[in-house]
């Protein structure tokens, strides 16, 4: 993909996770640069990464040709309104929004009428096995739509969204999900120790179970998700026990109100922030 110049604004975990994925796709480090106040989280960006940092962000947006909002949603006007204040020329910059309940026109509102791509990413990008979605204000040109989606390409998989209010939805089912699945693998991991496994054995036992399933599902694309589910459920044997056991509980109701419930909170902070 093309070298452009990115700051992150904002160097905390996702910043983190995405550079570290775009460095292992080769991103040439010298057009990387974050801006954070935080003297740790600059010492970790220059010793994990090698990339160069800075404590002045509107300095950091005029070295760069890409603005990477990465800053927490409460704090994200007041950063932008200070870019502005300091009299930066945003003109021929494209930004890139990380922040979930943020939108393109509260941006906007701040920044005038420049590029927006407002994208939600997850961790795993660090892993270059993240997922991104994307929603492109109409300001946004062509080369520049193209840049933001192979940036997000470097780090995982990428969906498009033609409505904005979609990536609230994008949130609740990727955006947030690796929390899901890592609260439900501390569930396991916490009972096989009460099972009597030592806590390396309980947590190699989960992980391996959720790495190999998880690879079940991408590798067998024709397969749907109750197949692979109906495969490992002998007809009155153990799983079958335990599935029946998650459903008496109401884990497919628990897991939309989850799911809603974060959506929600996203289209909420849109009215907060
Ligand atoms: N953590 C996650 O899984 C995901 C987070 N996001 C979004 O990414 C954004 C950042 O979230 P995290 O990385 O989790 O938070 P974080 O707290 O780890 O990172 C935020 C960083 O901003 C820095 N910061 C504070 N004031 C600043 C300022 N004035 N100028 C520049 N930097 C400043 C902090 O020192 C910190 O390093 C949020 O808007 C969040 O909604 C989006 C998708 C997933
Ligand atoms: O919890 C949050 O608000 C952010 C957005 C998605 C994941 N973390």
């Amino acid at each position: 993909m093309e070298q452009k110049k990115i700051t992150f604004i904002g160097a905390g975990n996702m910043a983190s996770s995405l550079i570290g994925g775009l460095l292992q796709d080769g991103y040439d480090k010298t057009c990387l640069l974050a801006s954070d106040p935080s003297d740790e989280n600059r010492s970790k960006m220059q010793q994990q990464f090698a990339i160069g940092t800075q404590t002045n962000n509107a300095e950091a947006v005029t070295w760069a040709d890409v603005i990477v909002l990465a800053v927490k949603p409460q704090i994200m006007a007041a950063v932008c309104q200070d870019i502005v204040d300091q009299g930066v020329d945003l003109a021929g910059k494209l930004f890139v929004s990380i922040a979930a309940g943020i939108s393109v026109s509260r941006l906007q509102g701040i920044l005038g009428n420049v590029p927006v791509v407002r994208t939600m990413p997850n961790t795993p990008a660090l892993l270059q096995l993240g997922m991104t979605g994307l929603f492109a204000s109409t300001q946004v040109s062509d080369s520049d739509k193209t840049f933001a989606g192979d940036l997000m390409a470097a780090v995982g998989k990428t969906v498009w969204v033609e409505d904005e209010a979609q990536i609230n939805g994008i949130i609740a089912a990727s955006g947030s999900a690796p929390a899901y699945f890592f609260l439900f693998m501390e569930a396991m991991e916490q009972t096989a120790i009460e099972m009597g496994f030592t806590p390396e054995q309980a947590r190699l036992l989960v992980q391996q179970s959720a790495l190999g399933s998880a690879q079940m599902v991408v590798q067998n694309p024709d397969l749907d998700l109750a197949t692979l589910r109906t495969n490992v459920t002998s007809k009155g044997g153990t799983t079958a026990e335990a599935v029946r056991t998650f459903n008496e509980q109401g884990l497919a109701d628990t897991v939309k109100q989850a799911m809603t419930a974060a959506a929600e909170r996203g289209a909420q902070m849109e009215q907060l922030f």
